[in-house]
């Protein structure tokens, strides 16, 4: 199936330079929607993660139906102020902006398997902090999965020691 037809390209949002990449428009297809998830299930099976992490907002969109398809766990990553329990945190930058990510600190246990999973790859700079995140909690991350990647960011530069699964390049 060819992703890309399902995903909108808006130009000089939400900053003028911007181009954004809308994967609503593939959520809002029931097929495509199921094709991209069930490519990132067998991703899953591959690397034999045992727990996904996936970071606010859209990683939960994507992340979510993998783990229930698996039968494992989902632990979100959210911005600062989000979660109730102790959480560990990190300041990370993104193509528009500053911001904070945090984890519980007991969302994964020391040696697990960890799959994380998020809409888009752009400059690298939130996988690259959910990543800090989950080693610090003593996860192994065995693989990254996004469907799209946004090449001209060079956001897989900062990830050459992961496996690392995109869908779609632009
Ligand atoms: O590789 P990066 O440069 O870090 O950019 C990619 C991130 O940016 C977007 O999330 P955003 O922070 O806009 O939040 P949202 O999902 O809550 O809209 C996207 O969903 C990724 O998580
Ligand atoms: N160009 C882009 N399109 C969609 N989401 C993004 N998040 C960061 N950069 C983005």
């Amino acid at each position: 199936m060819d992703l890309k037809k399902y995903v909108t390209i808006v130009e000089d949002w939400p900053k003028p330079g911007i181009r954004f990449k809308d994967i609503t428009t593939i959520m809002d297809n029931g097929e495509a929607y199921k094709y991209a998830t069930d490519q990132i299930v067998e991703y899953a099976k591959e690397v034999d993660a045992d727990i996904i992490v996936g970071p606010e907002a859209r990683g939960f969109i994507i992340g979510c139906p993998v783990a229930y398809a698996l039968g494992i766990g989902f632990a979100p990553v959210r911005k600062e102020g989000k979660l109730p329990r102790e959480v560990i945190r990190a300041e990370y930058g993104l193509e528009y902006g500053k911001d904070v990510l945090t984890m519980h600190k007991d969302a994964i246990k020391p040696g697990q398997r960890v799959l994380i999973v998020d809409d888009l790859l752009a400059t690298g700079g939130t996988i690259e902090a959910t990543i800090k995140l989950v080693e610090e909690l003593g996860g192994v991350v065995v693989g990254c999965a996004f469907l799209i990647e946004l090449s001209y960011l060079e956001g897989r530069d900062k990830l050459k020691d992961y496996n690392i699964r995109t869908l779609m390049q632009y």
